[in-house]
C-alpha cells in the first residue's frame, strides 16, 4: 500500500512549523498571498523555513501574483516547490522553472482530464473546493467529480481534517493530502497542535 503523502499548508508560526515537521509532515506550506489570514512575508516566510529539516519539502503557495513578488520570494528563499492557486496560466507557472503543482478549483463541470491537459509541465494537480477567495476555505467538494483514472500525482485537499481524511483516502487513493483550515484553531493561521498530530494519524490509519 502506498504511503499518502501529507503537505500542512498555512503555517504562520514556528511553533506550528515545529508541530507539524514533529508529527510527521512531509511538506509544510507557505501562503503568499496579502488577502489570506494565513499570509507571511518573504521575510517571516524566512524565519519560519529556518525550522524546517531535510527532507521535508518547503512549498509556496501562490494566487495571481505579480511575477516579481514570485520571483523575489524564489530569489530569498529555499522553496522547492509553486502552487499556483489562482487563474494562472501554464505560460504564468512554468516561467520560474520550478516544479510546480497546479491547484484545480472543482465544483460540477470541471472537467479535470481537460483541465490537466492544459498543464503538462505541473508535477500534479492539487484538489479544492471551489470557494470565493480562491481557497483555504474548509470546504469538502464532491470527490465523484475525480475521474477513476487520473496519471498525475494527484493531492486532495478541500475541508480536510482528522475526521474524515480516512474516509477521503480510502474512496479517491490520492498521492498526497492538504490541510489547512482542518488542523487550526479558532483563530485562521494558528495551528492545533493536537489536530494536526490526529490528522497525521488519520491518514496513516487509512494507510494501513
Ligand atoms: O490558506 C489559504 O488562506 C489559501 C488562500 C488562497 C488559496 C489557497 C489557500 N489555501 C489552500 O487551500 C486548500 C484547502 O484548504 P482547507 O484545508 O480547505 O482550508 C489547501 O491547499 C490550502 O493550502
Amino acid at each position: 500500500m502506498q504511503r499518502t503523502r501529507i503537505k500542512i499548508c498555512g503555517l504562520t508560526r514556528v511553533e506550528d512549523v515545529q508541530a507539524a515537521v514533529a508529527a510527521g509532515a512531509d511538506a509544510i506550506g507557505f501562503v503568499f498571498y496579502p488577502p489570506s489570514p494565513r499570509h507571511v512575508t518573504v521575510e517571516q516566510a524566512r524565519a519560519l523555513m529556518a525550522h524546517v529539516p531535510p527532507f521535508v519539502t518547503t512549498v509556496g503557495l501562490f494566487v495571481n501574483a505579480r511575477p516579481e513578488a514570485v520571483e523575489a520570494a524564489l530569489d530569498a528563499l529555499p522553496l522547492q516547490l509553486l502552487q499556483f492557486h489562482g487563474d494562472e496560466t501554464e505560460t504564468d507557472c512554468v516561467r520560474y522553472g520550478r516544479p510546480y503543482v497546479r491547484a484545480v478549483r472543482m465544483r460540477a463541470g470541471v472537467d479535470l482530464i481537460e483541465y490537466a491537459a492544459c498543464f503538462p509541465s505541473a508535477r500534479g494537480f492539487l484538489l479544492d473546493a471551489f470557494v470565493e477567495g480562491y481557497g483555504g476555505g474548509g470546504k469538502v467538494f464532491d470527490w465523484t467529480l475525480i475521474p477513476p483514472r487520473f496519471d498525475a500525482p494527484l493531492i486532495l485537499s478541500g475541508g480536510l481534517d482528522a475526521e474524515n481524511v480516512g474516509e477521503a483516502i480510502r474512496r479517491v487513493r490520492p498521492w498526497a493530502v492538504d490541510v489547512s483550515s482542518g488542523v487550526e484553531t479558532a483563530q485562521k493561521g494558528i495551528k492545533d497542535a493536537g489536530a494536526i498530530r490526529r490528522f497525521i494519524s488519520g491518514v496513516r490509519d487509512a494507510d494501513g
